[in-house]
């Protein structure tokens, strides 16, 4: 079993960041592990409100479990200021750890943002090199290049300029197109599109913080960028079509136990 560690917020809701991650580890078999940035006071409608952890204790989290633990693979998700960001950064520099996917948290599904513009620059230059996979939404890819995205093609020279700025693979997710969502992975060389069936719910809270941990956990144990990224895209669709009618907004993603041990089966019946 692989260790796999989440550096990402606290949704008290459990449909999104921490709560989200670590799920999706357990069903894919790997053990999951987290350092607590920020814990978020949200629920399926709304974002009442945000404690940032002390700069310190994330520190102290992540030395925790580097010092005393290998660790296969690593999601980071919200980091709301540039302090954070800065050591989050410096750390991962320090331990160099493999497989470290970076989902670019800004704004929550309600609309109430989770990173402070100021750390634009930070996650620019410091965060963004260390991903082996960026993983941004359509918005997040516009605020990061400072370019417009209305079509494929515009996705695809975003996927490209946020590699030129380090990543070495870069998802850019269309989940917030109309239409069918297409995501566009970007690894240096050439375009992958990854094509899903559009489901028609408002249930899909959590849905980019399940898919960063999926493909994390993927990679950590042994799949390719372009195989962790078709299942991940797979899991996620199947954890939309069963999310739960949970609280009066957008309801979570729900989980499969041991998703491991159904894949192939899943995966043959959704042919
Ligand atoms: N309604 C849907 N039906 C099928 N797939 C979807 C749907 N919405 C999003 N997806 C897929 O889910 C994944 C996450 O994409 P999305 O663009 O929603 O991320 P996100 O905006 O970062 O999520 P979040 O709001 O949780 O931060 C992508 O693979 C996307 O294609
Ligand atoms: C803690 C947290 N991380 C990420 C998101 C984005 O879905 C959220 N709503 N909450």
């Amino acid at each position: 079993m692989k260790n796999v560690l989440t550096i990402a917020g606290s949704d008290c809701s459990g449909g999104a960041g921490i709560q989200a991650d670590i799920k999706t580890f357990q069903a894919h078999g790997a053990f999951g592990m987290s350092v607590i940035t920020a814990v978020v006071a949200e629920n399926t409608c709304d974002v009442i409100s945000i404690h940032d952890i002390p700069v310190i204790n994330i520190s102290d989290q992540i030395d925790a479990i580097f010092l005393d633990i290998s660790v296969a693979g690593v999601k980071v998700g919200m980091l709301s200021g540039e302090e954070i960001m800065n050591m989050v950064a410096q750390k991962l520099a320090q331990y160099q750890p493999k497989n470290v996917v970076i989902d670019p948290v800004m704004v929550a599904k309600g609309g109430c943002s989770l990173m402070d513009p100021a750390a634009l620059n930070v996650l620019q230059k410091k965060m963004i090199p260390l991903a082996f996979c960026l993983t941004p939404n359509i918005p997040e890819a516009e605020v990061i290049t400072g370019k417009k995205i209305r079509t494929i093609e515009d996705m695809k020279m975003a996927a490209k300029a946020i590699y030129q700025m380090g990543a070495k693979n870069v998802l850019v997710k269309g989940g917030h197109f109309l239409g069918e969502p297409t995501d566009i992975l970007y690894d240096g060389t050439e375009f992958h599109s990854y094509k899903g069936k559009r489901i028609h719910t408002k249930n899909t809270h959590g849905t980019g913080c399940t898919l960063s941990s999926a493909i994390t956990a993927n990679l950590a144990n042994g799949k390719t960028i372009y195989e962790a990224v078709r299942s991940a895209k797979e899991y996620v669709a199947g954890a939309i079509q069963n999310a739960l009618e949970i609280g009066k907004g957008h309801g979570p993603t729900n989980h499969f136990y041991k998703y491991y041990e159904l894949e192939e089966k899943y995966k043959n019946e959704n042919l």
